[in-house]
């Protein structure tokens, strides 16, 4: 170390507190300021784009530092969360007073009080409201591994069994922003972790230890044993064990409001891989946001409780019948009633949000309007169940409804001790309303009315000493003192005055005097701010007290608004759009009648045009049952659309919500796939061809009898013949060994002839007509198969320069002649027809591929303007209308 500049005692302490957490950036409080130093604060001034400045020396080197004022601290943070950095917020935990009373060269005791990740945000500003922000741990212990899942800012903790195979379909399903995981595994999993969006934090094995983490949970919850919440796997005890361990180490003991674990059975959910997900576009869209989502087009809700209930159910549907007509039961008694779901509506709009107010009061970051979000959102759920309590709700409903009532108490107390809208900050104070805590209004009478009451004194003096001109006076030398002009000084320095006033000072004109009662009142009037304050704080914490002892039912009762919330919002969305309520059974049925696209219905809404809604039967019971379909038809026809919005029907029912059919019954789906051929995955850097085959192959493996498979043009990445004999043998596969339902779209028209050999194949084709050389797309599905694709038709209404159109169309039928043969016909095209050589010999193929003219252009052409009278170029231009109309 360099003699010359020693460490300082700050930096000592800076640097041995750092070196707890090298992982993260250290957030040094010094007064005001949080500064960041060395490498953290080069890293967080290029982060946040603030100031790189110094700061003394150390070992002979500048000390780089910048600094964010403390007061609007959340805002940096969450941008370094979004840039994914960790934060490590280190306050001053005493007076730098007190550290001085040790000595000059003491340093104010600090410590870290929470470390901020992806994962563990509580704050509203950090936070999306209509979103979970889901922290989530994985383990494996041997071939077994678990998934647990857990939203800190709502306390929701979930955990299933997962094998690795089966991360990347999970992460997509629930988005975690962060993901923990045993040290060893993270090199394997970084990458699959970063696809799904979210951060690898690896832990030491020791957190993920079953037999501790069991006891870690059982102290969580202040239970003897887990076996009460379910029956746990060890290796979920351990997937559970490392969100524990992390919380602790984050919120440095401070533990959120955690829910029981729920424990999710394999089997209970409609199983939906990452690339499903991303093709039907359920919560994202292909262009990556919300906007264009099917979550994007069914959400009515107008609670961040029911959007986040909402993107829940969407992403993980039931495959259990009773629990998908008990959600749909919810809805349909709204949809029933629509006058009640609209005041329902009404009313929730108006609801705080109660989950994550809950979980700031119990990790201790709460504010006093997180007091007043609880008082109001129960003030509207006892409400909302006057409005709602009916003999006839159904279940689930019924359940909920309970839920919202019964915190009358909490609520009183709330009410009685909390101004109308308090301020932000618990330090400010003002927040608990007058005439709750009787000290609590003296102290602020004090404060406030303190003139008034030295006034009063004056008054009380001035009698008692017969002396009209005394006065009570402030200076900051002496504070508050008496003061009488000099004429009376013997008097009130004699007895009897002078025992009640002490003199102070004599000046030239006057003498001045103290009290015992206005020294008292001096101070009770300077402390009685702080003293206000400390009261504020004091009630505070009995209020955060009285919530958290009732975190139970306020937990439950913000569930229940957001379930009413859901059912509502999916009751108002069937009757704006006209939905139907469909018959989930567990049949192999597939009947959907007059289906339509939600998203793609909604968009051409929105440009006035009218969505063709379309039949689909694949049931797979019954004589004649053919449950896959083989769709044909010109590009543009409808094809995609028809295939997703059958697979989002599925999903819409199976979540419990209405569907836009005008009728359907459903056999439930266990297995959802859908795949679109040759999709890009340049981020992955594999050919597209590649991706495609490995979908395809992931389908074809695992789809069972109770799965939907929806493929989109498989084969259509490579040369024609291996795509057509892939897809050959694909359909061939789906159709003998996957049994399944299913949709196949394809351009391969001799595909069509597999329906002669495969008994549960049926040939659809999307209609169009053909018209003066046009299509016009009909949208409408029926039994058959295209004849052609169209494609050069539709090339055309691309914009594709007429010369090529033309010229497509010349090799289009001289290809149909030979049957595509490589060797054949598409030779002699190469040798023979006119583009080649004619670009081998004109600089200008566009003239040579020149169409023949039109009436209207031969009209023109004959015209000379020099000749034209204006009546003549008048009548001219009537002409050329009628020619091109
Ligand atoms: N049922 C329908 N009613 C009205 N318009 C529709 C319907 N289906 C599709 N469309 C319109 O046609 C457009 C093309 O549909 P889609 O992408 O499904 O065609 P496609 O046959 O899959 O085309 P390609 O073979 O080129 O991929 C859609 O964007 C939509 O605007």
């Amino acid at each position: 170390m360099n003699e010359s500049t020693p460490v300082s005692p700050m930096m000592a302490q800076y640097l041995a507190i750092k070196a707890d957490h090298p992982d993260a950036l250290l957030f040094y409080r010094m007064g005001d300021f949080y500064e960041m130093f060395f490498d953290d604060a080069e890293a967080a001034s290029a982060a946040l784009d603030i100031a790189l400045t110094k700061r003394g020396q150390h070992l002979g080197q500048d000390i780089p530092m910048c600094g964010v004022p403390a007061h609007s601290a959340e805002g940096y943070l969450l941008t370094l969360i979004r840039k994914g950095f960790r934060v490590a917020v280190c306050e001053q935990m005493e007076d730098p007073a007190e550290a001085r009373k040790r000595g000059s060269k003491s340093v104010v005791r600090r410590e870290v009080t929470r470390l901020v990740t992806p994962g563990t945000l509580t704050e509203e500003s950090l936070l999306e409201s209509r979103r979970h922000n889901f922290l989530a741990a994985f383990a494996e212990i041997r071939d077994e591994g678990a998934l647990a899942w857990v939203d800190v800012s709502t306390g929701d903790v979930t955990v299933a069994p997962c094998a690795r195979l089966g991360l990347g379909p999970m992460l997509a399903r629930i988005a975690p922003s962060e993901l923990l995981l045993p040290d060893h595994l993270e090199p394997e999993l970084r990458g699959l972790v970063s696809e799904m969006g979210a951060v690898a934090t690896p832990l030491a094995r020791a957190s993920f230890d079953s037999a501790a983490a069991e006891a870690r949970i059982a102290r969580l919850y202040g239970v003897r044993s887990l076996e009460g919440f379910a029956a746990f796997e060890r290796v979920e005890i351990a997937a559970l064990g490392g969100v524990v361990d992390y919380l602790e180490l984050t919120q440095k003991g401070r533990l959120p409001l955690l829910r029981p674990p729920a424990r999710e059975s394999a089997g209970g959910l409609m199983r939906i891989d990452a690339a499903t997900r991303r093709n039907l576009e359920l919560t994202r869209a292909l262009s990556g946001g919300r906007e264009g989502s099917l979550l994007a087009a069914i959400d009515r809700t107008v609670t961040g409780g029911g959007a986040r209930l909402l993107e829940i159910r969407l992403n993980a549907p039931s495959a259990h019948v009773p629990t998908i007509r008990e959600r749909q039961a919810a809805v349909a008694h709204f949809v029933e009633a629509p006058e009640v779901a609209r005041a329902a509506r009404e009313r929730l709009r108006r609801v705080p949000d109660l989950e994550r107010a809950l979980s700031r009061l119990a990790l201790d970051r709460g504010g006093p309007r997180d007091l007043t979000a609880i008082r109001d959102a129960l003030a509207e759920a006892a409400a909302l169940r006057r409005d709602l309590d009916s003999p006839d709700l159904p279940g689930a409903l019924a359940e909920a409804v309970a839920a919202l009532g019964g915190h009358e108490e909490l609520a009183e107390l709330l009410d009685a001790a909390l101004v109308a809208e308090p301020p932000l900050i618990l330090r400010d104070g003002g927040f608990v309303a007058a005439g709750f805590d009787p000290e609590l209004d003296e102290t602020r009478r004090l404060r406030d009315e303190g003139r008034g009451v030295i006034a009063g004194l004056q008054a009380e003096y001035a009698a008692l000493a017969g002396v009209n001109a005394l006065k009570v006076k402030h200076n900051n030398v002496l504070g508050y003192f008496i003061e009488t002009p000099a004429t009376h000084a013997a008097k009130m320095l004699a007895e009897p005055l002078n025992a009640t006033f002490m003199h102070r000072q004599t000046t030239a004109n006057a003498v001045r005097f103290t009290t015992l009662a206005l020294a008292e009142i001096e101070t009770k009037i300077l402390n009685a701010g702080g003293h206000a304050l400390e009261l504020e704080r004091r009630v505070f914490e009995t209020l955060r007290r009285a919530v958290l002892d009732r975190s139970g039912p306020v937990a439950a009762a913000a569930r229940a608004l957001a379930e009413t919330d859901l059912a509502a919002a999916l009751a108002d969305l069937a009757l704006a759009l006209d939905w139907t309520r469909p018959e989930v059974d567990d049949s192999r049925c597939f009947e959907i009648v007059g289906g339509r696209h939600p998203v793609v219905e909604q968009a051409l809404a929105r440009e006035g045009g009218a969505f063709v809604a379309n039949d689909c039967d694949l049931s797979a019971e019954g004589a004649g049952a053919r449950p896959i379909w083989l769709l044909t038809g010109p590009n543009m026809a409808g094809k995609s659309t028809f295939l997703r919005q059958n697979a989002v029907i599925a999903l819409l029912a199976q979540m419990g919500a209405y569907v836009p059919a005008t009728a359907a019954r459903i056999g439930v789906v266990d297995q959802l796939f859908s795949r679109v051929g040759a999709a890009d995955d340049l981020a992955r850097g594999r050919s597209t061809f590649m991706v495609e085959m490995v979908e395809t192959a992931a389908i074809l493996n695992q789809a069972g009898e109770r799965a939907l498979v929806i493929l989109d043009e498989i084969g259509r990445g490579t040369a024609t013949y291996d795509g057509l004999s892939i897809a050959w043998a694909t359909l061939e596969h789906l159709h003998d060994a996957n049994r399944c339902r299913g949709l196949f779209a394809t351009h391969y028209h001799e595909l069509t002839a597999l329906a002669e050999k495969l008994p549960g194949l049926r040939n659809a084709t999307v209609a169009v007509r053909e018209w003066e050389g046009d299509v016009i797309f009909l949208h409408e599905v029926r039994e058959g198969a295209a004849d052609r694709s169209y494609g050069v038709q539709v090339a055309r209404l691309a914009g594709l320069p007429r010369a090529v159109v033309e010229r497509a169309r010349v090799v289009l039928d001289t290809l149909e002649q030979g049957d595509r043969e490589p060797g054949g016909k598409a030779k002699t095209l190469v040798d023979d027809l006119p583009l080649f050589s004619v670009v081998a010999r004109s600089p200008s193929p566009v003239a040579a591929a020149a169409p023949p003219a039109s009436a209207a252009e031969e009209r023109l052409r004959a015209v000379h303007p020099d000749e034209l009278s204006p009546r003549e170029a008048l009548a001219l231009v009537y002409d050329l209308k009628a020619l091109i109309a």
